[in-house]
């Protein structure tokens, strides 16, 4: 067991390096955009619940646990960029 955990916690560690990497793609977006209008983009997020969908589906993922997650990531994502957005461009 001790084994398994040393695992989960190496898996955990990744995941929160690629969240924080994630997170910094929203600094540059914020950065980039022409404007604040353009912060939540309906189309984009859709296209990326759709590639999530099919990898969660690739994987063997439960899609509706998979989808879940990714909508509560994406808000929290909105959210940060319109804080970077307000704070740098505001
Ligand atoms: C990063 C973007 O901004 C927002 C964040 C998204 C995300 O977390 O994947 C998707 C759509 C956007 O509203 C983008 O438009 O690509």
């Amino acid at each position: 067991m001790t084994e398994v955990r040393a695992g989960v916690d190496a898996v955990d560690q990744a995941i929160v390096d690629f969240l924080a990497l994630r997170f910094g793609y929203m600094e540059a977006a914020a950065r980039i955009k022409p404007g604040r209008g353009a912060v939540r983009d309906e189309a984009r997020k859709a296209d990326v619940l759709a590639k999530v969908d099919a990898a969660a589906d690739e994987a063997g993922l439960d899609r509706k646990l998979i989808a879940s997650l990714y909508e509560q990531l994406i808000e929290a994502s909105i959210a940060y960029e319109f804080e970077v957005f307000d704070r740098t461009r505001g």
